[in-house]
C-alpha cells in the first residue's frame, strides 16, 4: 500500500497541565493526491491538529506522519514535505517585498538561489503580483497578502499542503482566484491538500472528502458528495409573494412571515408535486410570486446536526 501523505494516530492536545481537551483521540488518513476538507464549529480543534502537523505544537499522545515522517522523530523530513498557510497568523514579513519574501522562504527551505528565483517568478506571475513584486506586503490589499502567503507556502513546491481558512476575509475575485489555484494545485500538481473552511461553496467546489470534528473528535468522514446529499434530501425552499393584509394559507408544516413589501414562506419540500401544490396554493390566493429559491443549509448547520447525529457513509 502507498505511504499516505498524511496519516494522523489518536492524537490528543491538552493546552496547559489542566486545560481540556483541544484535540481528542484524532486519527485520520489521507491520500495522496486528494483534498480534503478539515471542518467543525469554532473551537473544534481544527487550528490546533494543524499546527501539530506543522511541527508547531507538541502533542499531548498519539502521533503524526507526513509522507511516512514522524512529525516529531523525523522533523527535518517531514518539515520538508509541506507549505503551510496558518489562519490568524502573519505568514509573511510585511515590511518585506512578495519578492524579498519568497526569496527568503525560499532560502529557508533549502532552495539554491537560482531555485528560489525561478520559482518566485513563476509563483508570483502566476498570481498576477509580478507588477507589484517590489513593493511591502503591509500595504496589500487582504486578498493580495493571502496570495503572497500561499505563495510562501509553495516555494519549495511541497508535495502536501496545509491551508487554515484561505479564503477567510477575501472578497469574491480574491476567492475566486484563491479556489482556482488549489484546484489547479489537486488537479494538475497531485498535491495533497488540508483546508479548513467555514464556507459551504470551497467545501462543495474544492474537497474530494470532508472530515469533521467536534470538540476535538473526528465525528464523520466522508467523500464530500455523499455528505452533502445526507443534507440535501430535505429540500428547504424560500419563496416570496407580494405581502397582503389578510393572512396567508399555507399546507402544513409552512410558515410566513410578512414583511414591508414581501411576505416570506419557508418550509421544507418533499419532491416537486409538494412544491407545485404549495404554488398553486399561493396562486390560489391571487398572491403574485416575486422569487423562489432552494436554501442550503449552512456548513454551521451542517455541523450542528452532525454534532447532535453522526452521519455514517
Ligand atoms: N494557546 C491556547 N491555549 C489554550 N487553549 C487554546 C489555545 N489555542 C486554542 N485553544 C483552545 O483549544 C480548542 C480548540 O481550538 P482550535 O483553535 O484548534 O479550534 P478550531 O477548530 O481551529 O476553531 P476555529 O474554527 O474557531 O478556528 C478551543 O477550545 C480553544 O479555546
Amino acid at each position: 500500500m502507498p505511504v499516505p501523505a498524511i496519516e494522523i494516530t489518536n492524537l490528543a492536545k491538552r493546552y496547559g497541565e489542566a486545560g481540556p481537551l483541544a484535540v481528542n483521540d484524532v486519527s485520520l488518513t489521507v491520500e495522496s493526491g486528494s483534498v480534503i476538507g478539515f471542518l467543525g464549529p469554532n473551537g473544534a480543534g481544527k487550528t490546533t491538529t494543524i499546527k501539530i502537523l506543522a511541527g508547531l505544537l507538541s502533542a499531548t499522545s498519539g502521533s503524526a506522519r507526513l509522507n511516512g515522517f514522524h512529525v516529531v522523530d523525523q522533523r527535518a523530513n517531514a518539515m520538508a514535505q509541506f507549505g503551510a498557510v496558518l489562519e490568524g497568523s502573519r505568514n509573511v514579513y510585511w515590511t518585506l517585498s512578495s519578492w524579498q519574501n519568497l526569496i527568503y522562504f525560499g532560502r529557508l527551505k533549502g532552495l539554491r538561489k537560482s531555485a528560489a528565483t525561478a520559482r518566485a517568478e513563476r509563483l508570483l506571475t502566476e498570481l498576477d503580483l509580478w507588477e507589484r513584486r517590489h513593493q511591502k506586503v503591509g500595504g496589500f490589499s487582504r486578498g493580495m497578502q493571502q496570495k503572497v502567503a500561499i505563495a510562501a507556502a509553495l516555494i519549495a513546491d511541497p508535495a502536501i499542503i496545509l491551508l487554515d481558512e484561505p479564503t477567510l476575509g477575501l472578497d469574491v475575485a480574491a476567492t475566486r482566484t484563491v479556489k482556482n489555484w488549489i484546484r489547479t494545485l489537486a488537479r494538475d500538481e497531485g498535491k495533497t491538500i488540508l483546508l479548513t473552511t467555514h464556507q459551504l461553496d470551497v467545501v462543495e467546489e474544492l474537497c474530494d472528502r470532508v472530515a469533521v470534528v467536534s470538540s476535538g473528535r473526528v465525528v464523520t468522514d466522508l467523500p464530500t458528495g455523499t455528505l452533502l446529499s445526507q443534507f440535501r434530501q430535505h429540500d428547504h425552499y424560500e419563496i416570496r409573494v407580494e405581502a397582503r393584509a389578510e393572512p396567508v394559507a399555507l399546507p402544513d408544516g409552512f410558515t410566513a412571515v410578512r414583511g414591508d413589501e414581501d411576505t416570506v414562506v419557508t418550509g421544507h419540500v418533499q419532491g416537486g408535486d409538494e412544491l407545485y401544490a404549495l404554488i398553486e396554493a399561493l396562486r390560489g390566493q391571487g398572491l403574485p410570486l416575486r422569487s423562489l429559491v432552494q436554501v442550503q443549509p449552512s456548513l454551521e448547520e451542517v455541523f450542528l446536526s452532525l454534532v447532535e447525529e453522526p452521519v455514517h457513509g
